[in-house]
């Protein structure tokens, strides 16, 4: 039994997984995260693994305080990955994108895939079906557009997002969540454009928190799992057990 601990840069995401069988899901609060792995241990003792992934900034020390009672893994760029990595600077790539590169290589064997996480940032990953990672795109993502109108303007309010129901925005709060929205989708279904034009047998992940709100604005239909993060990355460790 593996739990996955995902480090993000807002959320601490985490899951327990019984070989591929996701069978519980967790959220941690930083002041909460050592408390709450305390009590999934207590409720899963067959728990043999504790694999960490994090682009965030949470001391490593809060997991090492397990190593007792679990292996604790860091995912690091020096695991063993399945895909060739063509990054230009590949000890700056993500964590967080090596892992969901690596889960969309072993999932869909022989395509070519585009994988979007839709986070903090968005963030753009496309493995050939080579399996060579080319890289991708990096932009901020819903709450980060919201909060940086706001925070780099005098006049514009802080919103959370809706879902508008139009694109031509009458006021100010509807051209902002015009502008934050419609703007990210139409972003999204760029993206989606391009590889379809330059592939043909592909595969599109969409992912992350805002991935359920997202794809229902797509023009493209596109299969949205927001649990793949943590699904790569139970599927990752597997592979580098396997292959260390
Ligand atoms: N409780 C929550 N706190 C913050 N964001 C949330 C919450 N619930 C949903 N979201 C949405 O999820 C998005 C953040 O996604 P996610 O949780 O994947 O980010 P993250 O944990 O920072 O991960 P990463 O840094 O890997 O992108 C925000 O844009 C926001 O709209
Ligand atoms: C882009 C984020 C913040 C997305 O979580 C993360 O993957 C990261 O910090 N990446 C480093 C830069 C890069 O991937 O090239
Ligand atoms: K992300």
């Amino acid at each position: 039994m593996v739990l996955t601990v995902d480090i993000g840069n807002t959320r601490i995401k985490g899951a327990v997984f019984e070989q591929y069988t996701l069978i519980e899901f967790l959220v941690f609060e930083v002041e909460m995260l050592q408390k709450k792995i305390e009590i999934i241990l207590k409720k899963f003792p067959n728990l043999k693994y504790l694999v960490v992934s994090s682009v965030g900034n949470v001391e490593r020390e809060l997991f090492l305080a397990f190593e007792s009672r679990l292996k604790v893994h860091f995912v690091s760029h020096k695991d063993a990955f399945p895909f060739i990595n063509k990054y230009a600077t590949p000890t700056t790539l993500g964590i967080d994108r090596m892992v969901l590169a690596a889960g969309a290589t072993l999932r869909f064997p022989g395509q070519n895939r585009l994988v979007i996480d839709a986070g903090t940032c968005v963030t753009y990953d496309c493995i050939d079906a080579n399996d060579h990672y080319l890289g991708g795109a990096i932009s901020p993502g819903i709450r980060l557009r919201y909060q940086s109108l706001h925070n780099y303007t005098a006049r514009l309010p802080l919103l959370t997002s809706c879902e508008p129901a139009f694109f031509i925005g009458n006021s100010t709060v509807d051209s902002i969540h015009s502008g934050v929205v419609n703007g990210l989708a139409y972003e999204i279904d760029g993206f989606i454009d391009e590889f379809k034009a330059k592939y043909s047998k592909f595969i599109i992940i969409l992912t992350g928190g805002d991935a359920d709100f997202l794809a229902m604005r797509l023009k493209n239909t596109i299969f949205a799992n927001s649990n793949f993060l943590l699904e790569s990355l139970n599927q990752t460790f597997q592979y580098t057990i396997n292959n260390d």
